[in-house]
């Protein structure tokens, strides 16, 4: 595991970029893991800026979201739908059809779940997949449980998780009480894990994930498993990681 710290986020924001960018520069048919949140906005700025600049093409990227709400339309301004083009698609050269987020308002969840993973199975592995930490240690949607699940599935969040995310909501009543989220089993197939963690509130979260027990009660401790886990945190996300 490689923990770096930065001390601004300009940093931080800049040495995600240069992972996501450089990975396409090498490979530009790469398959990349896409998270949401708080956290990763800054480094998709910066990502959309290597764009513009002419650093980078995502023309044969392909991209697997790791959620969404279950119920919420498409449209709606906090779907992670809507998160993804305002932040990164709609200012990229990513054809569509290649940019997947598994569908919150298909008729059949279960059946849509399985969809999902046939997706991400056919496009081979993850080369690089983004994610963002729960305060609770979820990693996408994957909340504190006996036992985890490995593939796509329907999930009913956490009560913590409903409080984190309401808000971008105008009430905790209007955050959706179930999402769809990648399992485990897929996240940790990718070839290489970049976490981003930022935030004072983070602190004890990401040490007991990245050093504490591997248990399922904290998702995020799995990545403790992963041969190439890369960890990007602000000063105050890694304050008890010296
Ligand atoms: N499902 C998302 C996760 O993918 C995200 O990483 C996490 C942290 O969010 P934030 O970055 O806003 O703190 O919780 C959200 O609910």
């Amino acid at each position: 595991m490689n923990v770096l710290t930065f001390d601004s986020n300009e940093k931080l924001n800049e040495a995600g970029a240069n992972i996501i960018t450089g990975l396409i520069q090498t490979n530009p048919r790469a398959v990349l893991g896409l998270a949401t949140g708080g956290t990763p906005v800054g480094v998709y700025e910066q990502v959309v800026n290597d764009h513009k600049r002419g650093l980078v093409s995502f023309r044969g990227v392909t991209t697997f979201n790791l959620d969404e709400y279950v119920g919420l339309p498409i449209d709606h301004p906090e779907s992670y739908h809507s998160y993804m083009n305002h932040h990164l698609f709609r200012h990229i050269d990513l054809p569509a059809a290649q940019a997947h987020i598994p569908n919150g308002n298909a008729e059949d969840p279960e059946a849509e779940c399985r969809r999902y993973d046939e997706l991400i199975a056919d496009a081979g592995q993850i080369d690089l997949q983004l994610l963002g930490l729960g305060h609770n240690g979820h990693i996408g949607f994957n909340e504190p449980a006996h036992a985890l699940i490995r593939g796509t599935h329907v999930v009913d969040l956490a009560e913590e998780t409903l409080k984190a995310n309401a808000r971008f909501f105008n009430s905790i009543d209007e955050v959706p009480r179930q999402a769809l989220t990648m399992g485990v089993g897929t996240i940790l197939k990718a070839k290489t894990i970049l976490l981003i963690v930022r935030g004072a509130d983070k602190a004890e979260i990401v040490h007991r994930a990245l050093t504490g027990p591997i248990t399922t009660d904290c998702p995020a401790s799995l990545l403790q498993t992963h041969p190439h886990l890369v960890v990007l945190l602000d000063q105050e996300a890694g304050r008890l990681m010296a």
